[in-house]
Formats: C-alpha cells, sequence, structure tokens
C-alpha cells in the first residue's frame, strides 16, 4: 500500500500541533520532516526541539528528513525527541555504512536519501541494511518546486535493485509530488509519497489528501 508523507515544511508554523491533527484525522501514514541546516541546503527550518514538542499530540509515523551537514552529530538528539525513522543524505556522510549503524544502534528506522544528480551506486553496497531510500525529485531546500522528471527511470532502477535482493524496503519520493506525479512515480516503483505544498498549501487539506490517494489507487508497478 502507498504511504502519504505530508510535509510540515508547507504547514502554517503559528499552527503547527493544529495542522498536524488534520493530516492525521485525513488518515496519512507518515509526518515528514524536514531538518535544514543553511550549509547542506540553502535555507534553515527546525531542529530537534519542534519534533519533541509535537510528539506528544500526534501517533503519526514521525520520518525525519536530516538535510544537515555531519549528521551523525546529531541523530541520538532527534531519536530521543522522538523521531521513528531517520534519514539521511549520503553526500553528507563520509562514512556511510557507519552512519547508517549509528541509526540502528538508537533503534530507529534507517533511510538514506539521495539528490536528483546522485547516482544509485552512491547506496548500492548498504541497501540491505536500509529500510527505507529517499529520492528527491527536486533540489533538497525548499518545498513548492517543480518535479524533475529525469528521475523516474532512476526511480524504476532502485525498485529492480530492491527486487532482487528480496527485501521489504520502501522507496520514498520527495519534490514536487501531486496527484499527477504521485500517480507517476508509484508506476515506477515508489511507495510512499511525500508532499508539502500539495497537501499544506491546499483550501481543503482532506481534499488534497484523498485526491493523492485517489490518484494512486489501483496503480502498480509497471
Ligand atoms: O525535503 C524537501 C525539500 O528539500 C521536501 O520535503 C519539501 O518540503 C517538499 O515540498 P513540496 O515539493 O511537496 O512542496
Ligand atoms: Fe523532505
Amino acid at each position: 500500500m502507498v504511504k502519504i508523507a505530508p510535509s510540515i515544511l508547507s504547514a502554517d508554523f503559528a499552527r503547527l500541533g493544529e495542522q498536524v491533527a488534520v493530516v492525521e484525522k485525513a488518515g496519512v501514514e507518515y509526518l515528514h520532516i524536514d531538518v535544514m541546516d543553511g550549509h547542506f541546503v540553502p535555507n534553515i527550518t527546525i531542529g530537534p526541539l519542534v519534533v519533541k514538542a509535537l510528539r506528544p499530540h500526534s501517533k503519526l509515523v514521525f520520518d525525519v528528513h536530516l538535510m544537515i551537514s555531519e549528521p551523525d552529530r546529531y541523530v541520538e538528539e532527534f531519536a530521543r525527541a522522538g523521531a521513528d525513522i531517520i534519514g539521511i543524505h549520503a553526500e553528507t556522510c563520509l562514512h556511510l555504512h557507519r552512519s547508517i549503524q549509528n541509526i540502528k544502534a538508537l533503534g530507529k528506522k534507517v533511510c538514506v536519501s539521495l539528490n536528483p544528480a546522485t547516482p544509485l551506486t552512491a547506496i548500492e553496497y548498504v541497501l540491505p541494511d536500509l529500510d527505507m531510500v529517499l529520492l528527491m525529485t527536486v533540489n533538497p531546500g525548499f518545498g513548492g518546486q517543480k518535479f524533475i522528471p529525469a528521475v523516474l527511470p532512476k526511480i524504476r532502477a532502485l525498485r529492480e535493485m530492491i527486487n532482487v535482493l528480496g527485501k521489504n524496503i520502501d522507496i520514498e519520493i520527495d519534490g514536487g509530488i501531486n496527484a499527477e506525479t504521485a500517480r507517476q512515480v508509484v508506476e515506477v516503483g515508489a511507495n510512499v509519497l511525500v508532499a508539502g505544498s500539495a497537501i499544506f498549501g491546499a483550501e481543503d487539506i482532506p481534499a488534497a489528501v484523498a485526491g493523492i490517494r485517489n490518484a494512486v489507487r489501483g496503480v502498480k508497478f509497471c
């Protein structure tokens, strides 16, 4: 089943708790939390304090997308704050295998993210250790950017790699997802969809969630 992960980057930060409750009630599975440091990406967002503040108010799976340099320095703090899945960028890790093991040792699910230009070979030898791979379909740093269709063959190639392994590894797609692009990425093997502006930017948030859900209903990897 396809999971929907609204990104709070496009939420109203002055009413964050309320907005999380709205998407939770709309039936999404994950809450996608974008952490940016102004160094790895040209934007600064939030840290573990916000994760900790939201945790008692939501039962959603907290999917923390770390877009920060030297993520090893912070993973323990995010784990303690209430992250369920911790995602690190391969581009930020000098010792990717070690960083993955650090997250696993904290008892958290581990995700490795790749920018649009980073090849799948960056994760080839660690893939069996991962719970999820996040493929960026925009350059990281901002919500509301245009989907990069050149990533579609990369999604398909990753699904084929995972099928060969015979393991249950999720493929999460992040950037420019709406009802139309959601369908395109699910057709080539994605099963977790991040959507920020398409959900929190909508007049009717539950209708936007339903629109994405309906667009991918019954769509099979082909
Ligand atoms: O990680 C990021 C951006 O770097 C994302 O999670 C965005 O927040 C997605 O926003 P939309 O493209 O869906 O508006
Ligand atoms: Fe993200």
